[in-house]
């Protein structure tokens, strides 16, 4: 017999019952639901319209983060088309069903991934699902979670329990020291840019080595979020004291004697040596430069001090075809330089890089400096935790004082849905995840990147390494 995989461990411990012969479905335990109020209101009206309950409301969280407004001293008003009809949903089915809402008012309100960890709802070798694909980013913290669709949502509600196909399992080595400049994101976008946007193949991704475990939490979870964009299923990363010591006394992470037993339990979270993954692959960061996306996919992206590549360069006919159409979206041409590339807007926030640390790397460059005049910067923090954080050491004044727009907490411009947007065909820099067209606005051109990324080039105007400064 191999040894156990974390991902087998975790599967091992919430399996209810196999669905075949082979084991190769299951109905699985579920500790955790989120939801917010773009998917998560409508799944639990139609649960109620169904007259079933929700099975355990106290393992249920909502959070309203996707269409709320992020202007500053925001009230119950969304730009967005229907979004107060989202809003007034999830507020009267959280309700009903009693779960605990984290309203607008609520000082615990933020994008659902980021305040998940902060409330101490996802823990250590738990399984936890929500209605969005970035459910991933939550296996930073070594909880098994995953985006499902509207309809497991309500299975999800309705039971405590899914039905799960067991996906295969991959295990990617970050090998190596990071250089000075490289963070998570960079290690993400090179990663996908190497392996293409289909490269996780539907896996539960461990991801391993010293490359890893040398990040921050905050990077952790920037790796993993970005996972989805790999075509991952999920994403783990064994916990260590660093995810402990950030768990602890938070207010629904287990206290007292109950914690201590937790603790015991979760020191075993980690990959036998003798595992067995379906994929192996590694990366080595020591070579690794900044990184920017330069087309429509997360997977056209290079290096900062790179140019952009010929289509015929891609691996195959189909892409390079896309890679074709997604310069022509991006107007930029084989051979050019990425760095100085014109900008008009800049963006820092979302559950990619909404965090605290997130904004202390991006206000370390801010710091004293301005914005280029042409250049609309925003930055809207990950959860109001995140903001009060922010604002308590500074840091909005290190944004505003360089001419950034300091926002309420949600998911604001990273997505488009026809409310707030930046302007036609402006180009961005956006520390978010995904820059397919019109993502963030109509023609609007995105360029993913790090917040030291974007902020570097906020302050020159165009596409910038944040080394060199
Ligand atoms: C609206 C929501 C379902 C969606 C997702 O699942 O990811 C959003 O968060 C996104 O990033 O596009
Ligand atoms: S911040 Fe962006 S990627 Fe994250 S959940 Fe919100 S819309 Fe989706």
């Amino acid at each position: 017999m191999p040894g156990q995989s974390l991902f087998d461990k975790i599967w091992a411990s919430h399996r209810i019952a196999d669905l075949d012969a082979e084991g190769s479905s299951a109905l699985l335990y579920i500790d955790r639901i989120m939801l917010h109020e773009r998917t998560g209101g409508v799944a639990l009206r139609s649960l109620s319209q169904r007259g079933l309950p929700v099975r355990s409301p106290r393992q249920v969280f909502a959070t309203l983060d996707h269409i709320v407004d992020t202007f500053p001293g925001r009230s119950d008003m969304t730009l967005v088309p229907s979004g107060s009809e989202f809003i007034r949903t999830t507020r009267e089915e959280a309700r009903r069903a009693g779960i605990q809402l984290f309203d607008l008012d609520d000082e615990r309100q933020g994008i659902v991934h980021v305040i998940s960890p902060e409330q101490g709802i996802v823990l250590p070798g738990a399984t936890l699902v929500c209605p969005d694909s970035h459910t991933c980013t939550q296996g930073a913290f070594g909880a098994l979670a995953w985006g499902i669709g509207s309809s497991e949502a309500e299975h999800a509600l309705a039971t405590q329990a899914l039905r799960v196909r067991k996906p295969r399992s991959m295990r990617v080595r970050f090998t190596g020291q990071r250089p000075h400049g490289v963070g998570a994101k960079d290690m993400a976008l090179a990663l996908i840019a190497r392996d293409g946007a289909d490269g996780g193949q539907r896996c539960v991704i461990e991801f391993e080595g010293e490359a890893v475990q040398s990040l921050d939490l905050a990077g952790r979870q920037t790796l993993c979020n970005m996972a989805v964009e790999y075509s991952a299923f999920g994403t783990l990363i064994a916990p260590d004291e660093q995810v402990f010591a950030a768990l602890k006394g938070r207010p629904y992470a287990p206290q007292g004697a109950l914690w201590e037993r937790a603790l015991a339990s979760w020191r075993w979270l980690r990959s036998d040596p003798d595992a067995r993954f379906d994929v192996e692959r590694s990366l080595d960061v020591s070579g690794l430069a900044p990184m920017i996306s330069w087309g429509t996919s997360p997977e056209h992206a290079a290096a900062i001090d790179g140019v952009v590549p010929e289509p015929s360069a891609q691996r195959s006919a189909s892409r390079a075809e896309a890679a074709g159409r997604a310069l022509a979206y991006m107007e930029l041409t084989p051979g050019q330089r990425l760095a100085g590339l014109p900008i008009t807007a800049a963006f820092i926030g979302s559950c990619t890089n909404g965090r605290l640390d997130d904004l202390r790397a991006a206000a370390s460059l801010l710091r004293g400096r301005r914005v280029a005049p042409q250049v609309r910067a925003i930055c809207v923090p990950g959860s109001t935790q995140v903001k009060r954080a922010a604002e308590a050491e500074g840091l909005d004044r290190v944004f505003t004082d360089a001419g950034f727009e300091w926002r309420e907490a949600g998911c604001s411009m990273c997505f488009f849905a026809g409310g707030e947007s930046f302007a036609r065909a402006e180009r961005v820099v956006s520390t978010t995840n995904r820059n397919f067209e019109g993502r963030q606005g109509p023609q609007v051109r995105t360029h993913l990147a790090s917040p030291v990324t974007v902020a570097a080039s906020a302050l020159s105007g165009c596409l910038a390494d944040p080394r060199s400064f």
